[in-house]
């Protein structure tokens, strides 16, 4: 299968970010892929000044949109992430839709991004945002996909649920920093498709210097050997990468560490 890493130059302008949306995702369809995949808050820039007056119900205009760019390109979409607004809380959501532009899954990030590093990041998601409750697989005519949002993927014990409950691909948005980026970004998503033997796919928004936090950028796909098969840059880019789902059977067949033995 294909999967197209959507490393979109996320804009203050959510109308903007929306119509760069599904020209991306037109362009994925047009290139051949099964699944196209947005970055972590994709309709708003990430920060926590934004993400209130972004927030929107479930079913609202980006969800709505979603459905649509799904539908028209007959493709999947994993709808990165956007602010959700529900019962007066705001969730950092990510919507996914199958080829009909039906919703398969719906998640929201549980891990926020609370961190203050020495001389470098600081963040604090919970200022705004509220947890989600666990992170979940869906099924697609290629398998089971797992899917978590960008903090969420320094938690081997929550992949490793994923890859028990029969996940071959894990898709992950998000938005590391130029503190962490260059430091942990490919190391984790390499670490935990080795350490669950399935494929790592991370998608960034590009890089705008114009906001006060800078997106490391560097989308990824691993596979479970712990290769990278792509890897963009920081600016707005797209690829499309073929994924040989058998290669988690054959990788899990020579070095078997999985309890109990998974074989697909
Ligand atoms: N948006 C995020 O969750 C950023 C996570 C991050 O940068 C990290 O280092 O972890």
């Amino acid at each position: 299968m294909k999967i197209a890493l959507l490393q979109m130059m996320v804009t203050a302008d959510k109308e903007k970010n929306l119509k760069r949306a599904e020209e991306l995702v037109n362009k994925a369809a047009q290139g051949g892929a099964d699944m196209a995949v947005l970055p972590e808050m994709f309709n708003c820039p990430y920060d926590n000044a934004y993400f209130p007056e972004y927030a929107e119900p479930k079913g609202g205009e980006t969800y709505r949109r979603l459905s649509e760019m799904a539908k028209e390109n007959a493709i999947y979409v994993v709808g990165g992430s956007i602010p959700q607004i529900k019962e007066n809380k705001i969730y950092n959501t990510s919507y996914t839709f199958d080829r009909q532009g039906n919703e398969l899954h719906d998640y929201s990030k549980t891990h926020l991004f609370d961190i203050q590093v020495d001389g470098g990041q600081a963040f604090k998601e919970s200022d705004t945002l509220t947890p989600g409750n666990g992170m979940g697989v869906f099924q697609t005519e290629f398998g089971l996909f797992g899917l978590g949002i960008c903090f969420d993927v320094r938690f081997q014990s929550d992949w490793e649920m994923l890859q028990k409950q029969g996940a071959l691909v894990c898709i992950v948005p998000g938005a590391f920093n130029m503190t962490t980026g260059p430091a942990h970004w490919e190391l984790l998503f390499r670490a935990r498709a080795v350490d669950n033997q399935l494929f790592m796919v991370g998608v960034s928004p590009a890089r705008d210097l114009d906001f006060s936090y800078h997106a490391y950028g560097h989308s990824l796909v691993a596979d479970p050997w712990g290769s990278v098969l792509t890897q963009l840059g920081f600016e707005e880019d797209i690829a499309i990468v073929s994924v040989d789902l058998e290669r988690v059977a054959s990788v899990r067949r020579q070095i078997p560490i999985l309890s109990p033995p998974v074989m697909e």
